[in-house]
């Protein structure tokens, strides 16, 4: 498709970098459905801290909407609620000027575990139209937490694209296009965990603010 045919996107960056109280990588980037490796997203020690506020909520991760446990997902995970905490509300304030909407659209950030042989197979951010959910979600920043030493990688199968997590790094993507076949597109996954352990923070973004 050439350019001038292309949706309309949130992300609104262009060039090599985003300036926010820290200077953003561009990466790489797929043009549609629009994903973006982004890079310096996170100082190291942002990634200790959040791995650090998330130790004592870890659970085995539900997802979902009826809460219960699942094979799709065998990570442990935990919803931060400290927005009090100033990296938390740095942070926050860096990925609204990165993912271009405000934080209040946002369901707050999520911390995932991994452990070898722990995985997020291939499913869609957004909830299916016959969930009947109104304010669905429309962009999803991943940010790595760690280094993995093996396995682990975000992949995009539709895409035949996948991103090897590194701390401090993150990848974007957005799935509010009018065409259904392009939201489709951003069909992704968390490849098992081979050697090491995984973290990563997420955050999803819905049409219509949540708080
Ligand atoms: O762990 C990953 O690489 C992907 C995480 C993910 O898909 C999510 O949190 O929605
Ligand atoms: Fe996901």
């Amino acid at each position: 498709m050439i350019a001038e045919n292309r949706e309309q996107t949130i992300f609104g960056h262009v060039g090599k970098k985003i300036v926010t109280d820290r200077e953003i990588d561009i990466i790489a980037r797929i043009d549609e459905p629009l994903v973006v490796v982004l890079g310096n997203m996170l100082s190291e020690e942002e990634c200790d801290e959040l791995i650090r506020l998330s130790a004592d909520g870890l659970k085995r991760s539900k997802i979902g909407t009826t809460r219960e446990e699942n094979e799709v997902r065998t990570s442990s995970s935990t919803f931060i609620d400290e927005t009090e905490n100033v990296v938390v509300a740095r942070i926050e304030k860096r990925i609204e000027a990165v993912m271009n909407i405000p934080i209040a659209h946002g369901e707050g950030l999520q911390i995932l575990r991994y452990t070898p042989g722990q995985q997020y197979k291939a499913h869609h951010d957004f909830f299916s139209a016959k969930s009947n959910v109104t304010n669905n979600r429309i962009s999803t920043l991943v940010m790595y937490l760690n280094d993995v030493e093996q396995g682990g990688e975000t992949f995009f199968p539709h895409l035949n694209f996948s991103v090897a997590p590194r701390k401090g790094m993150a990848v974007y993507f957005e799935y509010f296009y009018n065409d259904p076949a392009l939201n489709d597109l951003t069909l992704h996954g968390g490849a098992p965990v081979e050697i090491g352990e995984k973290w990563v923070a997420t955050q999803w973004m819905r049409k219509q603010r949540v708080r």
